[in-house]
């Protein structure tokens, strides 16, 4: 749940362009590259769009820095652990159903970069479409260390601890129950506080945006001013830090004779940001029929294809169920979209048993899955006075292309053998032929 203080100052907003100073006086007035910027800062451009991208999507913010970012030795390649990349070619497109029992907490000391695992994904890093998609367990901080991501950005699920991101463009705080959005190429450390899991889906392809509302009309669903972007912080620190970059789906890494968490001030739209899912004007049926999921749509990474995303990120938060004469769990389907999904807390109302908190599902293109047995039959029994599904935060992020999983997801302990059987037992429609 997210609850705590916090300790950082945030400016509200979806896309917003934002103007921060962590120091009085070090954002430069009227221009981004003054021949002296104030303080004897470095003005940078980081560029999330091409330059051309029409306004509506342009993407870059300018960033005055104590040292410029280029001043550091080559990269290095650097060890890849469990962390793999489109395009996804290490096992053949499975069209099973597939689900996965929670992470296991580390039992040797691992910080967040460490403990990335990939389950999947599909696309490709470098053409820039698809996601990878991976979970995480860790339990100590990034000490004298800091990751960005070259190939996408990173919609991260805390799913358990609490996090601190300390970004080059200032902290975001976030407990289970929060997602926080790193843009492609910024810099960051996660500081933990102990044992800690969540998932991440990397899109490699356009920045993820609010979905339009349509009928729903000008407010509902993720609300623009809900959305948290930090203000400027900086460290100054002169000791070396390792920087790992993910980049055309390897790690690389080098190191600076300082931090490169070093951004005094910023302006612009590509920036971090954090969202409170208990903020999330949840819509649902007042009257009959169970509505196609879209309707709990957080963000979307649209692709060329109107309609049709590369990725969408949705929630199953808490929520009256009021239908009437309806089957109110998630129905019997199969979708051209591939569905990943994940459980935060709580129980899922598609599932009676076997989805855990920490665990994972995949239901690939066109593969028949929805409600398991036990949960036909309750709910087909039901008596259907409203009911509010409470203490709950399942998600999908649901993609256009099938996922391949990676040969670890295929192999590990945790991937649940038996389940297909939960739905092996349904009695025969009565109709005699
Ligand atoms: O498969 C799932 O559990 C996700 C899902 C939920 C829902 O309410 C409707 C369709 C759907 O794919
Ligand atoms: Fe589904």
């Amino acid at each position: 749940m997210t609850t705590g203080t916090d300790t950082v100052a945030y400016m509200t907003g979806f896309g917003n362009s934002f103007a921060t100073e962590a120091v009085v006086g070090a954002l430069p007035i009227g221009r981004n590259s003054p021949q002296r910027p104030p303080l004897g800062l470095y003005a940078e451009q980081l560029s999330g769009t091409a330059f051309t991208a029409p306004r509506h999507q342009n993407r870059r913010s300018w960033l005055y820095r104590l040292r410029p970012s280029a001043q550091h030795p080559a990269y290095q390649p650097f060890d890849q652990g469990r962390l793999r990349s489109g395009p996804f070619d290490e096992t053949p497109p499975n069209p099973n159903r597939l689900r996965w029992d929670p992470l296991p907490l580390p039992t040797v000391p691992t910080d967040w970069v460490e403990g990335l695992v990939t389950y999947g994904g599909n696309g490709d890093a470098e053409a820039g479409t698809g996601v990878g998609i991976h979970l995480y367990a860790a339990d100590r901080s990034m000490v004298d260390r800091v990751f960005y991501d070259a190939d996408g950005e990173l919609l991260i699920v805390p799913q358990e601890g609490a996090h601190r991101f300390v970004t080059e463009m200032g902290i975001i705080e976030a407990l289970p129950g929060h997602v926080v959005v790193i843009p492609r190429g910024v810099r960051f450390r996660v500081e933990l506080f102990g044992p800690s899991r969540g998932y991440v889906c990397e899109n490699y392809g356009a920045p993820l945006q609010l979905p339009d509302l349509g009928p729903i009309g000008s407010n509902g669903l993720a609300n623009a001013r809900d959305f948290e972007t930090p203000v400027a912080a900086f460290e100054d620190v002169s000791r070396p830090v390792q920087c790992i970059q993910k980049y055309g789906g390897r790690l690389w890494a080098t190191t600076f004779e300082h931090s490169p968490l070093d951004v005094v001030a910023w302006h612009g739209n590509h920036a971090p940001y954090r969202y409170d899912t208990h903020r999330f004007n949840t819509i649902n049926t007042v009257s009959y029929d169970h509505p196609d999921p879209s309707i709990f749509t957080v963000l979307t990474s649209p692709s060329e294809v109107h309609g049709t995303a590369n990725m969408d990120f949705v929630i199953f938060p808490p929520r009256w169920m009021v239908g009437e004469d309806t089957f109110r769990p998630p129905w019997f389907h199969r979708n051209v979209m591939s569905e990943f999904m994940g459980l935060v807390y709580g129980a899922y109302d598609a599932k009676a048993g076997g989805f855990a908190p920490g665990g994972a599902s995949l239901h690939n293109r066109m593969s028949g899955h929805g409600p398991d047995q036990a949960t036909w039959e309750a709910a087909t029994q039901a008596d259907l006075v409203p009911h509010k599904i409470e203490n709950t935060l399942a998600f999908m992020f649901e993609t256009r292309m099938p996922i391949r999983v990676t040969k670890w997801a295929h192999e590990t302990p945790l991937m649940q053998l038996d389940y297909d059987d939960c739905w092996s037992g349904f009695a025969k429609g009565r109709v005699e032929s």
